[in-house]
């Protein structure tokens, strides 16, 4: 499911027009009817529908999707909030049809008229702006949107919610908040911002016909799960422990031992053949017993933590190094020469990324691929980007980022973005808030180290391993857990039912 900016989504359209022949006014149709076809098990004959349409070919959508409730016996009632010279084009003939059909357009007067309609709806659909909007919301709209937000009746957007904007970037907007948005073919960037997804309320993609099209912009992919049922390899009846992978997870340190445990648990319990927990005895002692498939590498430690020694890795095929090993400036000297001397894929995350902040230069001169996971808190660490300015540009903030540095870079939080070194993007669909905990990012960087050493690409394992990690936590809220009281090894345990599925 490719993710579009509104610039992307016109040059779409046009192709389907120009190339494949199909006018626009069918194209307004087929949004309109796909859009009430998927309305339909959440409305009933006895609600009372109010269509806001606006200027553009929102509003156009909004009156096929008021003709077809109509023809179908809905009781329908159009307020259009732009005067009449306004519709035009597609619009304007939807517009026509909707008379021609018995329908009445009611056209904005004042917000005390708009006030009354709301009240009265039970449903209203907001087809007032789409990916067209352009600046800050002018009036009478913003007083609408402001209406709409204040009453009761479930509130359906059409494409986008208005006001919102479609591409990353906007701070500053007012807009609908959404029930339920239907997004037009493709979901539209601001899906995936924390400040943008939640106006969207529960959304669907509905069909229209559009040409496909491959984007001169990069592949920008919402990574769903027949994604990972059709790339993710399947254990072969004959395999053996090697086929799968021997993995070394370097982490822990006298303050933190779960760390380290959780990461070996996960690796453990997501397929990977062999793996091996490279740490200090003070960590060995007090985890061992918890993870007895796992077996160990013991490294040297000073008050707690790791010194620097050089480590044989020739037997392993992937190594993840970060978790829970401390800040202090021996270890760090530890993982920058680490990371240096490996020729495998490494996957660097927590403390590991504070460690090599001042040494991404040599990241990318590195010839195996490098994987970094940061959180946006380490994201900023990392570049010295403000984190509200990373929320509001993680796609540009992650391609330039994956792109400069020659890196993998998994930029963690409700809507992980996965970025290749040559910008490709694929953004998880699941997980939910009660994987805001200490530890999560430990079990994803477990699921994360088995994937990679399983036969399939790289980006592709990566986002395989985050949608696994977030769906263990949606199927045990689901079930027997709650967002509360939902714990990094729940997520663990949960694995099982996860692979099950797939
Ligand atoms: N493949 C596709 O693309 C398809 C797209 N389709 C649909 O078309 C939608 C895109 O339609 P679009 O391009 O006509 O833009 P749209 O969102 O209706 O906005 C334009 C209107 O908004 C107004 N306006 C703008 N800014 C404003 C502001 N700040 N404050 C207030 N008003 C503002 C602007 O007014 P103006 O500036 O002209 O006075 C104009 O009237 C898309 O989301 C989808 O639903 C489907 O039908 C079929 C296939
Ligand atoms: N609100 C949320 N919705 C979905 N996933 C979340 C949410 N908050 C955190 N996560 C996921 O949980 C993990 C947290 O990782 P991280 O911040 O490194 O945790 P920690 O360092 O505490 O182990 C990431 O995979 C992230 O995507
Ligand atoms: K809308």
């Amino acid at each position: 499911m490719q993710i579009v900016t509104a610039k992307e989504m016109y040059e779409i359209d046009r192709l389907t027009i120009e190339k494949g022949g199909v006018d626009g006014k069918l194209l307004m149709e087929n949004a309109g009817r796909s859009i009430v076809n998927h309305m339909l098990p959440i409305i009933d004959r006895t609600k009372s529908i109010l269509v806001l349409v606006g200027g553009g070919n929102n509003g156009g959508d909004g009156f096929v999707i008021a003709r077809t409730l109509l023809t179908d016996g809905y009781d329908v009632l159009v307020v259009q909030l732009v005067p009449d010279y306004k519709i035009k084009g597609e619009a304007a003939y939807h517009k026509q049809l909707w008379l021609n059909f018995g329908g009445i357009v009611h056209v904005f007067q004042d917000t005390s008229m708009i006030r009354r309609y709301l009240l009265d709806a039970d449903i209203v659909v907001d087809a007032m702006l789409g990916i067209g909007i352009s600046g800050e919301v002018r009036q009478p709209l913003k007083d609408v949107i402001g209406l709409v937000n204040q009453v009761e009746a479930l509130t359906i957007s059409v494409d986008i919610p208005s006001g919102l904007p479609a591409d990353e970037g906007e701070s500053h907007f007012e807009a609908v908040v959404a029930d339920y948005t239907f997004i037009v073919e493709h979901p539209k960037m601001s899906l995936f911002l924390e400040s943008c997804s939640p106006f969207y309320g529960k959304w669907e993609v509905v069909k229209i016909g559009l040409f496909h099209s491959n984007l001169s912009s990069g592949s920008r992919i919402a990574w769903r799960e027949r994604d990972v049922k059709r790339t993710l390899p399947k254990r072969s009846r004959n395999s053996h422990k090697g086929t799968h992978g021997r993995g070394l997870v370097i982490g822990g340190s006298s303050t933190m031992p779960g760390s380290i445990a959780m990461t070996l648990k996960a690796a453990l319990r997501s397929g990977a053949g062999l793996i091996t927990g490279g740490t200090i005895n003070e960590v060995f002692s007090s985890i061992a017993s918890h993870c007895v498939e796992a077996t160990y590498l013991p490294l040297l430690g000073k008050a707690g933590a790791m010194t620097t020694q050089p480590v044989d890795v020739s037997m392993y095929n992937a190594i993840a190094i970060g978790m829970g090993m401390g800040r202090n400036e021996e270890t760090a000297a530890f993982t920058r020469q680490l990371v240096k001397d490996v020729t495998k894929p490494i996957l660097i995350d927590a403390d590991g990324l504070h460690h090599i902040k001042d040494d991404l230069a040599s990241i990318s001169q590195r010839k195996q691929p490098t994987i970094l996971t940061p959180h946006p808190g380490e994201m900023a660490m990392l570049t010295g980007i403000s984190v509200r300015e990373i929320l509001l540009h993680p796609f540009e903030v992650s391609k330039q980022f994956a792109y400069e540095h020659n890196v993998y870079l998994v930029l963690k939080g409700p809507h992980t973005i996965i970025t290749d070194p040559n910008g490709n993007q694929l953004v998880n669909t699941t997980g939910n808030q009660g994987l805001a905990k200490g530890g999560s990012g430990d079990v994803l960087s477990g699921v994360l180290l088995a994937m990679i050493m399983q036969e399939q690409s790289m980006i592709e394992a990566l986002a395989n391993g985050c949608f696994i990690h977030g769906k263990s936590a949606d199927l045990l809220i689901s079930s027997h857990r709650s967002t509360e009281d939902l714990l990094a090894t729940d997520v663990i345990d949960g694995l099982a039912s996860v692979f099950r599925t797939l």
